[in-house]
């Protein structure tokens, strides 16, 4: 911020001081007419105005290279700022928006920023001292002239400014509607193979094109509103200098002022109409900037997700607790409509515990819960004997591995995938680790090996790949507790095996959480949860439960756990 400002006000004095020099140049023009008359040497004079254009040339290029230097870096700071907010949002808020929207945000909407600095901050300084001196040397030539200028001026810009009242609002819904556009845009990109399976394709196109025309009326709109300034800007021109040629041209036949006086007083109004021009696209640009800006603070009003934290243990301490503890939790993702409901449970340090029921029973919420990614309406987890809540959320989550449903992976390479979690690990670790899920051999078949690209979301792997490559990540990253989510829901009955061994692997340091959908997994877990409605219904092993839950003997049975029945 200091940097921006030290520029703008190198910026700022170089426009002060090329509107300076140019105020002299009609003074000059002046004298040189002046001397014409009166057969006087002129070559000084000449030389004096060549100078004094060339210095003015050089200081409004030099302004000119530091406002727009300047504005991009106001741009940058602006992107790198909504960045980082974008990033630490509550998981709630990408739930509930348009991912392209805030794309657009950071990408369309902080470029209007730019204008407005350019045209509605620095422009205007260098101007204002134009249009004083300017205005001071015309009362001075000529009082009544310049009042009528004044007069011809004042009125053409009060009446822009009204026209130009409505555009922040006005540029607000284009910038909105191009946010719809990228918003819809992106998820239909994203969902491609979908909409062409089932024949869809001209119903997003239509759907699209909706997007479309919506953003161009809007921006048909701002251009309406843009373009009734332009006649007014244009009559300001013409206007005043027809009636000051007309009004001039009697006051010189009446002897009140001599022709240079005349020349004089038109080149001073000429600079005097450039702030004037600068005014209207001033206006415009502030107006699209704040426009812009109110979608940006939009965004950057939202609390971040660790704003309200409060922080009771900024470590976490040694203890002999248990590692999981979910204590009566509640939670809904809507207020009325609870997903879980007076949850309890206990998972011992080391030992394997399987959560199972039905499709929708509140599985994966309890593990994001564990993950902070929402807050309990009531009740309490702790970890190691700490509620949660009082834990700074990346120590909670360096304690923590989480293989998602589906195993979403991030675009780049197997070994950004790999490393995201332990950044510092060696090659031979990534190597070994794939080999311990049987990807080696694929990763072997890529010219690149581990800098292998593998496209946007792992496109370019199969879903067991994706699977066995968030496995091994997490594997890799050895945290004391796994969390994971169906991690076995595209694998082969090999692969699974390979899984299961990789998992018994693991030793009495690691706790292991699995939402699991199929009986192979869940037999030898040390406690199995059987959920069901948000209800833990029963806790015990697959023999206990064989013996007391009807819910679970019904799930074994089917040897499907967590799909619809
Ligand atoms: N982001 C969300 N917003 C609103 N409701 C949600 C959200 N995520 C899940 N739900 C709802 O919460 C309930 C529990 O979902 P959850 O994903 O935890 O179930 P699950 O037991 O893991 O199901 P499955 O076995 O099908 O993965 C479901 O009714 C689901 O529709």
């Amino acid at each position: 911020m200091r940097e921006h400002r030290r520029l703008l006000g190198a910026a700022a004095v170089f426009s002060m001081a090329a509107a300076g020099l140019s105020l002299v140049q009609p003074v000059l023009v002046g004298r040189i007419i002046t001397a014409v008359g009166d057969g006087a040497p002129l070559s000084g004079l000449v030389w004096a105005l060549v100078a004094f254009l060339a210095a003015g040339a050089i200081l409004a290029t030099i302004q000119y290279y530091l406002l727009q230097r300047t504005a991009e870096s106001v741009v940058l700071t602006a992107r790198t700022e909504l960045i980082g907010h974008l990033l630490r949002l509550p998981m709630s808020e990408y739930r509930s928006r348009h991912v392209g929207d805030l794309v657009s945000r950071v990408a369309s909407d902080t470029t209007l920023l730019r204008a407005a600095l350019t045209d509605g901050l620095v422009e205007p300084l260098g101007g204002i001292l134009v249009l004083v001196g300017a205005l001071t040397a015309m009362a001075l030539l000529d009082p009544v002239l310049a009042v009528i200028t004044v007069l011809v001026v004042g009125t053409v810009v009060a009446a822009s400014l009204h026209v130009t009242r409505r555009l922040r609002a006005l540029i607000f819904e284009t910038q909105s509607r191009l946010g719809d556009l990228t918003g819809d845009l992106n998820q239909t990109l994203s969902a491609i193979s979908v909409i062409r399976a089932n024949g869809a394709t001209d119903r997003a196109q239509a759907r699209l094109g909706a997007r479309v025309r919506a953003a161009f009326d809007a921006g048909v709109g701002a251009a309406r509103s843009g373009a009734a300034v332009q006649p007014l800007r244009q009559v300001t021109g013409h206007a005043s200098l027809l009636v000051i040629l007309g009004v001039g041209g009697y006051r010189v036949a009446t002897g009140h002022l001599t022709v240079a006086e005349l020349v004089t007083f038109i080149l001073f109004m000429l600079l005097f109409m450039g702030p004037v021009n600068t005014a209207f696209t001033a206006v415009q640009s502030v107006a699209a900037a704040l426009g812009a800006l109110q979608r940006i603070t939009e965004i950057e009003q939202i609390p971040a997700e660790d704003a309200a934290d409060i922080i009771t243990h900024p470590t976490l301490p040694a203890s002999s607790a248990p590692m999981v503890e979910f204590r009566d939790a509640r939670f809904g993702y809507r207020p009325a409509h609870p997903v879980l409901d007076s949850v309890s449970f206990t998972v011992a340090r080391g030992s394997r515990t399987a959560i199972v029921g039905l499709s929708g029973a509140g599985k994966s919420t309890l593990l994001a819960l564990v993950e902070r990614f929402y807050d309990l309406d009531g009740g309490r987890i702790e970890l190691a004997g700490v509620n949660i809540t009082g834990l700074p959320r990346t120590v909670l989550r360096s304690q923590l591995g989480y293989v998602e449903q589906n195993a979403p992976a991030i675009s780049g390479t197997v070994r950004e995938n790999l490393t995201l979690a332990a950044p510092e690990v060696t090659e031979e670790l990534c190597w070994a680790v794939l080999d311990t899920v049987n990807l080696r051999d694929r990763i072997d078949t890529e010219a690149e090996g581990l800098n292998a690209q593998i496209g946007e979301h792992g496109i370019r792997l199969s879903g067991g790949e994706r699977q066995r490559l968030a496995i091994a990540r997490v594997l890799l990253a050895r945290p004391p507790l796994l969390l994971l989510d169906e991690p076995t829901s595209s694998l082969d009955s090999r692969n699974e095996e390979i899984f299961q061994t990789a998992l018994e692997a693991t030793g009495a340091d690691q706790t292991v959480v699995i939402v699991a959908h199929r009986l192979a997994t869940v037999k030898n877990a040390d406690q199995i949860i059987v959920l069901d409605h948000g209800r833990v219904r029963a806790i015990g092993t697959h023999n206990e439960l064989l013996g007391t839950s009807e819910l679970y003997r019904e799930l074994a049975h089917h040897q499907l756990i967590g799909t619809p029945n």
